[in-house]
């Protein structure tokens, strides 16, 4: 089945205000899902997670807690102000600033050199992309577009939360894009992922249950 971003913000809305799943139970568990998803495949070694600033920032949190917890060294790199944080994604920021992660944020004036040597610390790490995903609209801002190419110029395995970031989740076009070797999408695949552009960004499609009941497709349709 695939669904438009629209649809799966629709999905989640209905999820949470007609069934009264709290917003923060999905986000934890698109998040563990993640993780079961990167323990399963034994992708884990030191890790670095992109972050911004709204619910894929979020599932970012909740990944770096679960994968701290497996024993991963976890390394956030937050891409926007920690002050603008809101909603269930504060949350699980403030959760994980108690913990002993390391948390940088990077302003709009960092460079692709500055990403680069951020991530750089370990040549065969795991880099995950929580910077943007159904609520992305237009051009990548500063510095989301030199944290994307910085990240595909690393010998890594990337790892795409939802959407990889840069990626038109609708019509599958991209300019650039994050270039994950596997993306976690929550919910179903988006309209885009079948084009044949999408896929060079998308590497292999996970789809993770996120524990909204399946009822609500019917509603989405
Ligand atoms: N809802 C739920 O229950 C669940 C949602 N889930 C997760 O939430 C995701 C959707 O979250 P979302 O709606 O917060 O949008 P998201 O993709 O994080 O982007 C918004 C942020 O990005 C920014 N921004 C936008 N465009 C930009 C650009 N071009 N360049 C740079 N910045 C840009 C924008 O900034 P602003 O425009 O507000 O200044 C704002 O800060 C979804 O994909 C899934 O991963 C799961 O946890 C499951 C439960
Ligand atoms: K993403």
């Amino acid at each position: 089945m695939l669904l438009s971003c629209q649809q799966c913000r629709q999905f989640d809305k209905i999820a949470i205000e007609d069934y009264g799943i709290p917003g923060i139970a999905l986000m934890e568990n698109a998040g563990a899902g993640c993780v079961r998803e990167i323990l399963q495949r034994k992708m884990q070694r030191p890790t670095v997670i992109l972050c911004g600033g709204g619910n894929n920032g979020g599932d970012g949190f909740v990944i770096a807690r679960h994968l701290a917890n497996s024993g991963v060294e976890v390394a956030v790199l937050l891409l926007t102000d920690s002050a603008g944080l809101s909603g269930d994604a504060k949350v699980n920021f403030e959760v994980l600033k108690k913990m002993d992660t390391s948390i940088t944020q990077c302003d709009s004036d960092w460079s692709v050199d500055a990403f680069k040597s951020a991530m750089s610390k370990r040549s065969d790490c795991l880099v995950i992309d929580a910077m943007l995903g159904t609520g992305a609209t237009g051009e990548l801002r500063a510095p989301f577009a030199n944290a994307v190419v910085a990240a595909n110029e690393l010998s890594a395995i990337r790892v795409a939360i939802d959407i990889p970031t840069g990626l038109d989740g609708d019509t599958g076009q991209s300019n650039l894009a994050f270039k994950a070797n596997v993306t976690c999408t929550f919910v179903a695949m988006k309209n885009g992922f079948g084009s044949l552009e999408a896929k060079a960004w998308l590497g292999e499609v996970v789809v993770i249950d996120i524990g909204a009941p399946h009822q609500i497709f019917e509603r989405v349709q």
